[in-house]
């Protein structure tokens, strides 16, 4: 039994997603197996798991990522991770404890952070999972990752977990101010483009079970079953922002994009829509993708690169993509308030979590 008149020691561990170690095919293979051998990622019993990553995804794949990376990579390595570390050090700039980051896939790794915490006494965590939105893909697995590793160290951490912090005020406020000057713009349309995840993780993901995506509005509307659900999520994230930024619900629309497999994913896609929109008269776009703090391939090629190319084939004349928060000092103040609040104890170590098999 712990002491309850020992003093604890704070400390704060970022979790990103991650990426290959460099470009090179083997890396990206190495990156993918992690990633899409994963039960929250690819959800299928694991003997289909596998051999649908192995004989299907892993043989062909990892080259065409490689390319896409490629495209992307800086010379200080890739922008997620390049990015992800400049927020950890402002963090630490700001708050009077040991900051480390962790990727869920790849390094540095959620093992060696935990080492590294541990080595500077921290026995009292708090978890910031990098993703404001709920997604079993992305938020729980993070979440669930850093319990599995702890769990298997000799040490012991008591745990807080950052709650999504979806229609979070600060957070919105940081995303508008992002936004500022290409809003300031003449454009005709804002594109609020999110990462997509299959149906099934939804449907999952319902505490009722016959909620989410039983109507076209269902996630739209508040309901206390949404505290899993990543498609309500995304949503009430853009209502927030257009609210704030003062956009008429003619002028914005939310699509989902970097579809993988033959599943049904939430629609409408990102691709798609791209290509419908100048056809009714949309020619000057803005566009975000809030599901993500740090640039990425996500944003930077499939949006930057193949998205602008779709839509300006497709007619439309000016394509402008707004950055993620990165290391926008509003997004720094957020992870500061962020935790203050666990320093204050104002967060409940408690979360929902999707029964896994
Ligand atoms: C919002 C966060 C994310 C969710 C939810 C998510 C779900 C999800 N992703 C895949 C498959 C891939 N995603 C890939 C890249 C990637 N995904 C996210 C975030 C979320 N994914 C990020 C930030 C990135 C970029 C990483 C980087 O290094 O920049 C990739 C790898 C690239 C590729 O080969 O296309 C895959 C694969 C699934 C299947 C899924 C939900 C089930
Ligand atoms: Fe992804
Ligand atoms: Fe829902």
């Amino acid at each position: 039994m712990s002491n309850p008149n020992k003093q604890r020691t704070r400390g704060v561990l970022l979790v990103n997603l991650g990426s290959p170690e460099s470009t090179d095919v083997g890396d990206v293979r190495t990156y993918l197996r992690e990633f899409l051998t994963d039960p929250r990622v690819l959800d299928n019993p694991a003997p289909i798991r596998h051999a649908v990553v192995n004989l299907f995804i892993l043989p062909s794949r990892p080259k065409d990522s490689a390319e896409a990376y490629e495209k992307i990579w800086t010379e200080e390595g890739s922008p997620l991770i390049v990015i992800s570390e400049r927020v950890t050090e402002l963090l630490r700039e700001r708050v009077d404890v040991p900051v480390e980051l962790a990727m869920r896939y790849g390094n540095p790794s959620v093992k060696s952070a935990l080492r590294k915490l541990a080595s500077m006494g921290v026995d009292d965590l708090f978890v910031i999972p990098l993703y404001p939105h709920y997604a079993m893909s992305s938020y729980e697995t993070a979440v669930a990752k850093v319990k599995d590793e702890l769990a298997k160290l000799p040490f012991r951490m008591d745990l807080t977990f950052q709650p999504p912090f979806y229609d979070d005020p600060a957070y919105i406020d940081a995303l508008v101010d992002s936004a500022k000057e290409y809003l300031e713009q003449d454009y005709d349309h804002v594109l609020f483009s999110y990462h997509g995840v299959p149906e099934r993780h939804i449907k999952k993901g319902d505490p009722s079970g016959c909620y989410c995506l039983q109507t076209a509005d269902c996630c739209r509307k508040k309901n206390p079953v949404h505290g899993m659900c990543y498609r309500h999520q995304v949503h009430a994230t853009t209502w927030a922002f257009a609210d704030k930024a003062g956009i008429p619900p003619e002028k914005y629309s939310l699509t989902f994009q970097s579809r993988l497999g033959r599943d049904p994913w939430l629609t409408p896609y990102t691709d798609k829509t791209l290509e419908r929109m100048p056809s009714k008269g949309i020619k000057k776009l803005v566009v975000m993708s809030p599901a993500f703090v740090s640039d990425c391939l996500e944003t930077i090629e499939e949006l930057g690169m193949e998205g602008r190319e779709d839509f300006l084939e497709a007619g439309g004349e000016e394509f402008h993509l707004v950055p993620c928060l990165n290391d926008h000092p509003k997004w720094i103040d957020v992870l500061e308030k962020f935790v203050r609040e666990f320093e204050e104890g104002a967060l409940v170590d408690e979360h929902p979590v999707i029964p896994q098999p």
